[in-house]
C-alpha cells in the first residue's frame, strides 16, 4: 500500500511536530515520506468510518505544522497528492526531487482538496493554476510546481541530505510570510474571469458532474472571503459531496480499476495463469434498449456484430437508433464521420439465429425470462461454432441456470452492461459454477478492450447480486 494518511500517520505527524517544538535541541523540521514516496492523499477506504473524524484529522495536522514555532519542511520524492500535498502546503517551505509529481487528484473521486488545499494552494500558485490542478485533478511534474511557485527548490540529489542543508538556511527567519493562511491570493482581480472560463470547461469536459464545479466554487471563495471563512465553505462543500452518490460510486470505481487486472478465482485461476482468448467477431440477440447499446460498445471498439432480432421492425429501428447515437458521437466531436461510417459498416443486422454460426461470442440481452433465455441459449448451443462463448445480459437471474440448458456450461457466463450501455462502463461478469477459467479470462480481456474498466473480486456484491464473483466495474458520471 502506497502511504496514505490514516489515523495512526496523522497522529504520528501531530505528534511529532509537537514533541520537535517543544524539544530545545530542535531548530527545524522536516517532513519527508518513508520508502518511495511522500503521502498520496487521505486513505479513501478509511471515509466513512470512525477514523477518518478521529482526532487528529488532517486540518489539525495542518494547524499544528503551520503554527510551529521552528521552520517546518515538507521533502518531497514520489508523489505528494491531495491531503499530502495540503500537508506540504501546511509547511513553511517545500523542496523537492526533480522526479517528484505533485497534484490534487480528489475531483477523479468526486471530492475536493477538503483539508484547506482549495484556500492555500491559489495564496501560493495563484488562481488561474490553482483552478487548473484542482477542477481538473491534474498532477503536475516538479519542475513546472517550481515555476509556479508552489515548491522552493529542486533537488537532484539526496532528498534528505538535501533537506537538512536547506533547513541549516531558514532556521530563525521570520515565519509569517510564508505561513499561506496569512497571505492574500495571487491574480485576485481575475477572479471572476477564470472562474467562468474555467466553469465552461468543466461542464464540457466532465458533465454533469458535480465536484469539479465545487472545487471552482471553493477557490473563488478563497478570494471571495476571509481565509477562515473560506475554509468552513470548504468543509461544508466536501460534506456534501462526500455523502453524495457520485463520489460514491467514484471511489468504487477506484478501487475496482485496480482490483480487476488481478483477477483471481477460488479454485486458483487468476489473471496471471489463464489465457483469454481474442474476441474477434460477435452476435447480439435482442434489438431493444440494451441489445441496440452493447452494439454500439462493441463496434466502437471495432468489433463486428450481427444484431439479431426477429421482429423486423425492431430490428429496422434499432438500426437507425444505432446510427443516431453514433451522430451523436460526431457532433460531440467523440469521433468523426469517417469513423461513424466505419462502425456501421461491420454492423449487420439479422432476423435468425442461424447467422450466428461463426462468432466468437454471443450476448443475449432479450428480456428478463428465464424459460426464453434457456430456449435461446439451448438453440444457439446448436447453431454456434463449439468455441463460441455464449453469454447473458441478465441483472438478475441464475447463469447456471441458463447454462444447463447447453452442452457447454463452461463456456456461458454473464456480461451484464448497464443502461444505457454505450455510456455507462459498468459491466458484470457473471460467473456461473462451471464457467472455465478461460471464459472468464476472455470475457474479461472483453470488457477492457471494450474500455470497461475492471474488477475482479470474489467477494459478493451488495446492491448488485449476492453470487457476483467477478465484475469489470465503473460508472461514467
Ligand atoms: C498514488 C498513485 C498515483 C499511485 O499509482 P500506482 O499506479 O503506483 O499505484 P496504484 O494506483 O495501483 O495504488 C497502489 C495501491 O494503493 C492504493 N491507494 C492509492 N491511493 C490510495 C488512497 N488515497 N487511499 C487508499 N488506498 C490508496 C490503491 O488502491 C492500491 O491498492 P491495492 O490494494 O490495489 O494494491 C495512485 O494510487 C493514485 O492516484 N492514488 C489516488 C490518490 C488520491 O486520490 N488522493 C486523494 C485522496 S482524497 C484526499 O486526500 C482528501 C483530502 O483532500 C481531504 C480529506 C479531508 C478529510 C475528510 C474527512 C472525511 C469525513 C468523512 C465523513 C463522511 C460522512 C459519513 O460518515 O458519511
Amino acid at each position: 500500500m502506497l502511504k496514505v494518511l490514516h489515523h495512526h500517520v496523522r497522529e504520528g505527524l501531530f505528534e511529532g511536530i509537537k514533541r520537535a517544538n517543544a524539544d530545545e535541541q530542535v531548530r527545524a523540521i522536516v517532513i519527508i515520506g518513508e520508502g518511495k514516496t511522500f503521502p498520496c492523499g487521505a486513505d479513501i477506504r478509511e471515509f466513512h468510518t470512525h477514523a477518518s473524524v478521529k482526532e487528529p484529522v488532517l486540518t489539525a495536522v495542518g494547524h499544528t505544522i503551520e503554527n510551529s514555532g521552528k521552520p517546518v519542511i515538507s521533502a518531497i520524492h514520489g508523489t505528494a497528492l491531495g491531503g499530502g500535498l495540503e500537508i506540504a502546503l501546511c509547511c513553511h517551505y517545500r523542496i523537492a526531487s526533480e522526479n517528484a509529481r505533485i497534484g490534487f487528484p480528489e475531483v477523479l473521486i468526486g471530492l475536493l482538496p477538503g483539508a484547506e488545499g482549495t484556500v492555500r494552494l491559489p495564496r501560493l500558485s495563484g488562481l488561474a493554476f490553482a483552478m487548473d490542478m484542482i477542477a481538473f485533478g491534474k498532477q503536475v511534474n516538479a519542475k513546472d510546481a517550481f515555476r509556479h511557485g508552489i515548491l522552493d527548490k529542486l533537488c537532484n540529489g539526496n532528498i534528505l541530505e538535501e533537506a537538512k542543508q536547506f533547513a541549516t538556511k531558514v532556521i530563525g527567519q521570520p515565519l509569517d510570510s510564508r505561513r499561506l493562511s496569512r497571505l492574500d491570493v495571487k491574480d485576485a482581480a481575475n477572479v471572476d474571469l477564470l472562474f467562468e472560463v474555467a466553469l465552461a470547461q468543466v461542464k464540457r469536459k466532465s458533465r454533469g458532474q458535480i465536484a469539479p464545479i465545487y472545487c471552482l466554487k471553493s477557490v473563488r471563495n478563497s478570494v471571495r472571503m476571509s481565509f477562515d471563512k473560506a475554509v468552513e465553505e470548504e468543509q461544508r462543500l466536501i460534506m456534501e459531496l462526500m455523502t453524495g452518490y457520485q463520489s460514491t460510486a467514484l471511489q468504487y470505481s477506484f478501487f475496482a480499476d485496480r482490483s480487476a487486472p488481478k483477477w483471481r478465482l477460488p479454485c486458483g485461476a487468476s489473471v496471471h495463469n489463464t489465457k483469454p482468448s481474442r474476441i474477434e467477431t460477435a452476435g447480439v440477440i435482442g434489438a431493444g434498449t440494451m441489445g441496440s447499446g452493447i452494439a454500439v460498445c462493441l463496434i466502437r471498439a471495432g468489433v463486428p456484430v450481427i444484431l439479431v432480432e426477429k421482429n423486423k421492425k425492431m430490428l429496422e429501428k434499432a438500426m437507425k437508433t444505432i446510427s443516431g447515437i453514433l451522430d451523436g458521437s460526431v457532433k460531440l466531436n467523440r469521433m468523426t464521420s469517417e469513423q461513424k461510417e466505419q462502425c456501421l459498416a461491420i454492423l449487420k443486422g439479422t432476423s435468425t439465429l442461424d447467422k450466428l454460426s461463426n462468432v466468437d461470442m454471443v450476448i443475449e440481452a432479450v428480456y428478463e425470462n428465464l424459460e426464453l433465455k434457456r430456449e435461446i441459449f439451448a438453440q444457439l448451443d446448436k447453431v454456434c461454432k463449439p468455441s463460441t462463448l455464449l453469454c447473458s445480459n441478465t441483472s438478475t437471474l441464475d447463469i447456471d441456470k441458463i447454462a444447463s440448458a447447453t452442452n457447454r456450461p463452461d463456456k456461458v457466463a454473464g456480461t451484464h452492461f448497464f443502461a444505457p450501455a454505450f455510456i455507462m462502463k459498468l459491466m458484470e461478469n457473471v460467473y456461473g459454477t462451471k464457467t472455465s477459467p478461460a471464459t472468464v479470462a476472455t470475457v474479461m480481456e472483453f470488457g477492457r478492450r471494450l474500455g470497461k474498466e475492471l474488477e475482479a473480486t470474489k467477494e459478493e456484491i451488495k446492491n448488485i447480486r449476492l453470487h457476483l464473483t467477478v465484475t469489470f466495474c465503473t460508472i461514467d458520471l
